[in-house]
């Protein structure tokens, strides 16, 4: 679905991202976690195409992100908490020019199905900045679904929701992959979220990916009780991972 190789971005001597490779397959859930300013968002932002990598190579379903933009991006999608949908316009009015932007046929139709489908039915014709941050989650979601994509980027989609919202979200992103093979790369603070959702974890720390590998049992191969001990070992003794 995604196969990110050798990925650097360098700002004048700063390496943000150092040589990242990695895959995401098709029905796969990846976690890229690590602690504030390892470079995850930087790496999304060049998968997504919005920042153009020092060098290296971003491939969605084999189509080469530099030589084929538009092909490579219409299967990729995104969703963040940090990028809200405008609030002065309603959830169908967002969904209208997002689908607009992304040229989805039958708009109206996938439109509908979306609304049914994220249970924002009654608020459609709501203004997206009076919604709580639970549906404001829900339609950004939908928006990201609107081209059906392949592949959905999601930038801590579960942040500021209540555990309930929040196990709602996961269990949407869940039969995304399942139901439509589709694959997700996400970013996540919360270690009980990434060992319940995600199928593999990438630890990134100062630009480069440190461990990889399965959340549940990632830990105690590297002697820690959980995924957080790992966390935080991981951002305060990068160096004694490395050798282990
Ligand atoms: N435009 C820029 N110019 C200079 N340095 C930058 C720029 N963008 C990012 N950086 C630096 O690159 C590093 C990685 O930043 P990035 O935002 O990717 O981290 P992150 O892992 O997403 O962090 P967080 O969890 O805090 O969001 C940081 O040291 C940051 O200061």
């Amino acid at each position: 679905m995604l196969a990110v190789e050798a990925l650097c971005k360098t700002y004048h001597r700063t390496a943000a991202v150092d040589h990242v490779s990695f895959v995401v397959r098709h029905g796969e859930i990846v976690a890229l976690l690590g602690p504030n300013g390892a470079g995850k968002t930087t790496t999304i932002n060049m998968v997504l195409g919005v920042l153009e990598p020092t060098s290296g190579t971003v491939r969605v379903e084999g189509i080469d992100l530099a030589r084929q933009h538009s092909r490579a991006l219409e299967r990729t999608n995104f969703a963040a908490v940090y990028a809200p949908l405008p609030g002065n316009l309603t959830v169908r009015q967002n969904l209208r020019v997002f689908g607009l932007i992304y040229g989805v046929a039958s708009l109206g139709r996938r439109i509908a199905e979306l609304l049914d489908e994220f249970d924002l039915v009654r608020f459609a014709d709501t203004r997206c900045g009076v919604l709580s941050s639970g549906e404001q989650t829900r339609v950004a979601l939908a928006k990201a679904m609107l081209n059906r994509p392949r592949l959905l980027l999601l930038d801590e989609p579960t942040a500021s929701l209540d555990p309930a919202t929040a196990r709602d979200i996961r269990a949407r992103i869940r039969d995304f992959t399942r139901r439509d093979g589709g694959g997700v790369l996400w970013t996540s603070h919360n270690m009980y979220e990434v060992e319940e959702v995600c199928d593999r974890v990438l630890f990134l720390s100062k630009g480069k990916i440190l461990l990889e590998g399965d959340p549940r049992t990632l830990p105690a191969e590297h002697g820690r009780a959980s995924l957080e001990e790992l966390f935080i070992a991981v951002a305060r003794e990068p160096l004694s991972l490395e050798v282990a």
